[in-house]
Parts: structure tokens; C-alpha cells; sequence
């Protein structure tokens, strides 16, 4: 029993997270490791080397600076502040897949890794391949979290402990399923979906698993993971660049540190845009009780460059105060009420109602010009943020 914060179920907006104490602007309200999470494909594929369990980059900095920007010549000073360690660095022996230490390994095999660990010609080898197939970057989801739920679930002495822990996750209808799955992937690729969902049978063919890979229920762990998943960003040269901020060095040579970062930053933008981190995306246990507010007064970060998240005031908060994230970029959350309701609608499926949202209800449920300008500009963003 936490006694700085509690779940509480409210009328308008189901399960809330309340203060119970005081937090003052900058404080960690908590800190949780995922239930599950698994990086994306794509992300995999594209030689984001990260571990295969928590997400902590596998390169160096420097390898990982070099390979962004497509330029070998890139040297970095101060290497101690690259928090990569290869010494601890180990592989599954059968397939293969990487992990930043043999803790993180024994953890996955212990918990799923054995029922999902595959060679090539294995269904959910192919199911990866399919995947990809109709869900390219930006990535919002992965059909291996689904993968691991069962395999956790398989794996488990305790079954019904593990089911408790992802009912108590946010459902939805039947029909509200359908509407964020279509959301998901585009209405095109609705009949590939049973080619899929039989692909998971096929590697999960016990009786129980079978019960959760029913159409019903595969759509709704689908939905589960998007109505829930939070996304997740590692970086070793981005972490470099946290640590090497940090250090206290002569004028001239923090000006050509700064040179070099902002250089490296541009470069990176030629060649890879928007794509520098090794991305994935979770299930928490606690931070996904959190509702979104347009004026939120906490924000999810990732300070241990893994899939350990903190969630830190932005604001202060006086027990009894619900603890909200914004679950939109920045730029739409200062939009006006009509503009954020459409988008929350439209990719989260939900009415928001925010202290903001409900203080201008009255406001015109109009678009302006400037509205339908950032409609098209959020159409890219919202696939980038996915759909938390
Ligand atoms: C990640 S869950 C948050 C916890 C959720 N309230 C629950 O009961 O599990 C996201 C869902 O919470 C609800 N929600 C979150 N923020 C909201 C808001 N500002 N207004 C109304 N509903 C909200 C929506 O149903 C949304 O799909």
C-alpha cells in the first residue's frame, strides 16, 4: 500500500490516480518497470540495437551517433559519459536476440522468453513478417506484446495472477474494439488481422491460450495494448549528450562539444528524421491509470534510459488532486477545445473531460482555418505518438 497516491474509480472518467500528499513541481510521483513491453519491429529491424527485455541501448554513443548520421568520422570526447556497458552484454544462445545483461536475460526466460523464443520457420516468426507487412513506422504498436502476454500467462505458476493483472487494464466494447483496431491499422488490412490471430494460435496452441486467441479476445488484447500501451524511448547518444551537458569543462571546449552535438543533431535529421531513438512500447501497471488532461500537471519521462518510467510533476499537486498526463503532443494540448476534443476522439476514442475541456464547454464546437492546417499536420504526428 503506496500513501502518496491511490486509485480511485470516478464517475466521468473510470479508474483516476489521486495525490495523497503534496508534490511539488519537479518531484518523481513514481517509478515503475512494465508488465510487459516489447520494442517494435521495425525499430528492430532497422539495427536499433536495444535489449530484448528492457530496452537499454546495445551501441555505444559513438556507434550510435555514427550510425544515425551515416558518418563513420564522428568522434566523441568524454566517452565515460556513455552509460553503455558491452562487457555485460549477452545473447540467447537459440535465437539469438540481444540483452543489455544476465539479469535481464534470466528475467525473460524465466517469465516468457521460453515459450516465445523461436527460429526462423516458426509462426511467429512469420507473424513478425506480416506485422510489418501492414504496419510500418512510425510504429504505435507490436503484435509480440500480445505474444508475450500469452507466453506470461503460459509461463506463470500463478496463472490467475498474472490474468488479474491484465484485467485490471482498461477494456473497451466490442464495437469500440473494432473502431480502435481499424484506427490502428487502417481499414485495408481488417482481413489480414485473422491471418494473424490464426499465426498466434498456431504458436500458442494450448486450451487456455486458445481461449484468449478466440476473435473476440484477440481483438480486445489488441485494443487492450492500444488503449493502454505507453510508448518507450532509449538512447545512447542522446544519454551521452545528458551526461556530457553535465560536466564541467572549459569555455572553448563546452562551445565545441556544443558544436559537435548540434552538428550530429542535423545530421541525424538528413539522414534518419524524426527516428533517433530505439522505440517500443509497454504495459504499467499504475502509470496507465493515469487520465490525460489538457492542462496536465505530470509528465511521463524515461530517466533510466530503459523501460523503467518516472512520472515527475510539472506543476505542483495538493493531496486530493487527481495526478493527469497529457496524452498529446504539446503543440494540440494549447489548441483550442475544439480542435483537442476532435483529436482525442478521434485516436483515443474518448469525450475528454478535463478541468480545461469542462471549464470551456461553452466555446463554439467549430473549426477554424488554422484548425484544419493542424489537422493535416496531426495526422503525421498522432501516428508518431501512437496512441499514448
Ligand atoms: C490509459 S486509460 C486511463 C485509465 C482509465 N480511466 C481506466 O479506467 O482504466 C485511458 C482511458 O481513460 C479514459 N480517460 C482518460 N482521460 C480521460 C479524460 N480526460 N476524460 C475522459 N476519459 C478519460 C478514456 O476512456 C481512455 O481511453
Amino acid at each position: 500500500m503506496n500513501s502518496d497516491y491511490e486509485i480511485r474509480i470516478t464517475p466521468s472518467k473510470g479508474k483516476a490516480l489521486f495525490a495523497l500528499k503534496t508534490f511539488n513541481e519537479g518531484d518523481i510521483i513514481l517509478e515503475e518497470e512494465p508488465v510487459v513491453s516489447c520494442q517494435f519491429l521495425w525499430n528492430a529491424a532497422y539495427k536499433y540495437l536495444a535489449c530484448d527485455h528492457c530496452l537499454r541501448p546495445l551501441e555505444t554513443a559513438e556507434e550510435n551517433v555514427r550510425r544515425l548520421t551515416n558518418n563513420l568520422s564522428i568522434s566523441l570526447p568524454h566517452m565515460k559519459c556513455c552509460e553503455t556497458d558491452k562487457s555485460s552484454q549477452t545473447a540467447c544462445l537459440f535465437c539469438g536476440v540481444l540483452y543489455c545483461s544476465n539479469q535481464c536475460q534470466e528475467t525473460a526466460y524465466s517469465r516468457y522468453h521460453r515459450m516465445v523464443c523461436h527460429s526462423a520457420d516458426h509462426p511467429l516468426a512469420r507473424l513478425c513478417d506480416l506485422w510489418k507487412s501492414i504496419h510500418y513506422p512510425p510504429e504505435t504498436a507490436n503484435i509480440m506484446m500480445i505474444a508475450r502476454i500469452i507466453a506470461l500467462i503460459e509461463q506463470a505458476e500463478n496463472k490467475q495472477a498474472v490474468v488479474d493483472v491484465f484485467s485490471q487494464f482498461c477494456q473497451r466494447s466490442v464495437n469500440e474494439n473494432e473502431q480502435l483496431i481499424i484506427k490502428l491499422l487502417g481499414e485495408e488490412y481488417m482481413a489480414v488481422l485473422e491471418e494473424i490471430r490464426q499465426l498466434l494460435v498456431e504458436a500458442f496452441p494450448s486450451d487456455l491460450s486458445k481461449q484468449w486467441l478466440s476473435p473476440e479476445g484477440f481483438l480486445s488484447l489488441l485494443s487492450l495494448i492500444a488503449t493502454n500501451g505507453q510508448g518507450v524511448g532509449s538512447t545512447a547518444f542522446g544519454q551521452w549528450v545528458k551526461n556530457v551537458s553535465n560536466i564541467q569543462v572549459a569555455p572553448e571546449e563546452k562551445a565545441s562539444i556544443d558544436n559537435l552535438i548540434q552538428l550530429s543533431y542535423a545530421q541525424m535529421d538528413e539522414h534518419v528524421g524524426c527516428f533517433l531513438n530505439n522505440e517500443g512500447s509497454a504495459l504499467y501497471s499504475l502509470e496507465s491509470s493515469i487520465n490525460h488532461s489538457c492542462v496536465p500537471n505530470a509528465e511521463p519521462c524515461f530517466l533510466h534510459n530503459n523501460f523503467m518510467i518516472t512520472v515527475k510533476a510539472v506543476k505542483n499537486i495538493s493531496p486530493g488532486e487527481e495526478i493527469c498526463i497529457s496524452y498529446l503532443d504539446e503543440c494540440v494540448t494549447s489548441r483550442r477545445r475544439y480542435f483537442r476534443q476532435k483529436i482525442l476522439k478521434e485516436n483515443y476514442l474518448f469525450i475528454c473531460r478535463c478541468e480545461k475541456c469542462e471549464l470551456e464547454v461553452n466555446d463554439p464546437d467549430e473549426s477554424s482555418d488554422e484548425d484544419s492546417e493542424d489537422e493535416s499536420a496531426m495526422e503525421d504526428s498522432d501516428q508518431e505518438s501512437g496512441f499514448s
